[in-house]
């Protein structure tokens, strides 16, 4: 029995992928619920880093607890795992799987913790799974978790997404521990949308903050913001009330109001018109581009996600956007 007071069943051998701030702190969770982990960091420097027992490019301060085997050979991260969580980026996702492919574990699941639509295809990352690796079975682990506080073992709630029912509870039960809970869906669209969409709004919400629009406009904004994010989702057949949960509204939450997060940090810069060049990741932005193009194509309202790619790509000023929204013919409330 774990501290979480749940059967926690015999240890698997997990291989993390990606050696950033969301795989390390992964690692940390994965051996905190009594795994066995092996860590993938393609570049030798974190696999030094991790091996004395920290990661200080995406981790700064943060003391690793011994006990992950890192490496920079993704053959050696794979061999006999019984489970892969893939944590790059969500733009690197197709590069990854494709050298993993030839060392990859049959029928083994393969967790996807990236939160992102490919910027070139609009694939969400479980077609790009499926594509690469057909014989896997695909899961999604998301919602309100920042690194730093995963890997602190401060107390988190996540979700862990299948197509598979049974999957997705015998995932949620393997990974969950004393400060690590995870709720288990089959809704993996639904999952995967609301963690994706949600980068754009954090970016909208930091510029919000940026430029010094009131705290009125950034209530308005993320309100909005996830009636079209529900839009988006529905069109991609997503169930709302996925939405309304933890890798929709839960992460709406966080980081619509935390400079912690990297997207609201991002977004904070671009509203102080600060330099951008060097930010951390901020999967908001390709992310919002293809959005735009998705709801442009697909005639769906989407006036926050358009603004914010036009935003990005330097078309408008915030300013105008702010006045393109404000005046928009007036409508009903839940016209959704
Ligand atoms: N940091 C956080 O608090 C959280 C991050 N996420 C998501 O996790 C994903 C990864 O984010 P972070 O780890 O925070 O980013 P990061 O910027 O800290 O690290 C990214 C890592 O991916 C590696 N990488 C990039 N391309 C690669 C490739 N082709 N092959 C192998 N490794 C590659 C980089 O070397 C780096 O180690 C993102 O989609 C993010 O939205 C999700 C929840 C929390
Ligand atoms: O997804 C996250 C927390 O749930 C991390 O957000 P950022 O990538 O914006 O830091």
């Amino acid at each position: 029995m774990s501290g979480s007071g749940h059967k926690v069943p015999s240890g698997w051998r997990i291989a993390v992928l990606g050696g950033g701030a969301w795989g390390t702190a992964l690692a940390l969770a994965m051996l905190r619920a009594g795994h066995f982990v092996r860590l993938y960091a393609r570049d030798p420097e974190t696999v030094t880093a991790i091996d004395r027992g920290e990661n200080p490019r995406y981790l700064p301060g943060i003391a690793l607890q011994a006990g992950i085997v890192a490496t920079s050979d993704i053959g050696a991260a794979l061999d006999g795992a019984d489970c892969v969580l893939a944590v790059a980026p969500a733009q690197s996702l197709r590069a990854m799987l494709a050298t993993a492919k030839a060392h990859f574990p049959k029928d083994v699941p393969l967790v996807l913790c990236a939160k992102g639509i490919e910027r070139d295809t609009g694939a969400l990352l479980s077609a790009i799974a499926g594509e690469i690796l057909p014989e896997n079975p695909v899961a999604a682990l998301s919602g309100p978790s920042f690194a730093t506080d995963v890997a602190r073992g401060l107390p988190t709630a996540v979700v862990v997404a299948a197509g598979n029912e049974g999957l997705a509870a015998d995932l949620a039960a393997r990974f969950s521990a004393q400060n690590l809970r995870c709720y288990s869906s089959d809704d993996l669209i639904g999952v995967e949308i609301g963690g994706a969409l949600k980068n754009v709004f954090a970016i909208a919400a930091g510029a919000v903050t940026g430029a010094e629009l009131g705290a009125s406009a950034q209530a308005a904004m993320v309100t909005r913001g996830f009636v079209e994010l529900r839009r988006i989702g529905a069109a991609f057949g997503a169930r709302p009330e996925t939405l309304m949960g933890l890798s929709g509204l839960g992460d709406l939450l966080l980081t619509c109001s935390s400079a912690q997060s990297r997207n609201f940090a991002y977004g904070l810069a671009l509203g102080q018109g600060k330099p951008l060049a060097g930010l951390p990741l901020a999967e908001g932005v390709p992310t919002a581009a293809i959005a735009a193009r998705i709801a442009s194509e697909r005639n769906i309202d989407a006036p926050i996600i358009t603004a914010v790619a036009a935003i990005l790509d330097g078309t408008i000023t915030i300013r105008q956007a702010v006045s393109a929204l404000m005046t928009r013919p007036l409508k009903t409330e839940t016209d959704v």
